[in-house]
């Protein structure tokens, strides 16, 4: 055994410690001024500073720059495409953002075909057995019930709104605070909310929802965006 590899996070350990809690996506797109790794790491030194208490990052040099900077729980994706299954889309994937130190790594687990013919419930097994957890990224209902009992550690709304032809919730334009609330209330494994959360207020519905934590990526870390819809705002006057 490789006696470098830290000891992985319990479930039980990783829940308590973002039981209503903040984590911070620090990502940034292709093409992006901000997607360089040394930005990224300060991104997260800065989530860190302002009391997350984790980090969500995609990449594999990205995670393995983080886990060397921020002493807080590192949850990896790759993201690779943007079409289809996208997020951590096969196996080899997987595994490699647990070994760059991911304690947890997030894995699509909607109800598509993934590129290399794998299913989730394959990819969850790979990367317990490199010692991390697993994150479930699901749109629907069914995928989250489903991703669970195919041993998901966490489930989270990531992708709801995001995959053609699944139902889209009335509040398309906001948080999916409904799959939210049916989720939290039919899962044992914590249930994340995450996607499209723009203010605090937004945040702590979703806590009031249910949710065990909360993502936030754009509203925090996308300048670009961010700086996009004021000027988006500006020409509606
Ligand atoms: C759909 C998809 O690919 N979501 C990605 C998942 O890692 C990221 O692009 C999002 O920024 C992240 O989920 C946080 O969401 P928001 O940026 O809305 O706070």
């Amino acid at each position: 055994m490789n006696t470098s590899t830290p000891s992985p996070t319990s479930p039980t350990d990783l829940a308590e410690a973002l039981a209503g809690r903040l984590i911070v996506s620090c990502q940034a797109p292709p093409g992006d001024p901000m997607r360089e790794t040394s930005t990224l790491v300060r991104l997260a030194r800065s989530a860190a500073a302002g009391g997350a208490a984790a980090v969500r990052a995609n990449e594999p040099e990205v995670v393995a720059a983080i886990r060397a900077a921020v002493d807080l729980p590192l949850i990896g994706l790759w993201k690779d495409g943007d079409t289809g299954v996208y997020i951590t889309p096969t196996v080899r994937h997987a595994v490699a953002i647990a070994e760059a130190g991911a304690d947890v790594v997030a894995i699509d687990a909607t109800d598509r075909p993934r590129p290399d013919g794998s299913t989730f419930a394959a990819a969850a097994d790979a990367v317990h057995a490199a010692g991390a957890l697993v994150m479930a990224d699901v749109a629907t209902f069914d995928e989250g019930v489903t991703a669970a009992a195919e041993g998901a550690d966490l489930v989270s709304t990531t992708l709801s709104g995001y995959v053609p032809g699944t139902p889209v919730s009335p509040q398309q334009e906001g948080p999916d605070l409904d799959l939210v609330a049916a989720l939290s209330a039919a899962l044992d494994v914590p249930l994340v909310a995450e996607g499209r959360i723009r203010t605090p207020q937004e945040a702590a519905q979703a806590l009031a929802r249910g949710a065990h934590s909360v993502v936030v990526g754009t509203a925090i870390t996308a300048p670009t965006a961010l700086t996009g819809q004021f000027v988006a705002g500006l020409t509606q006057r």
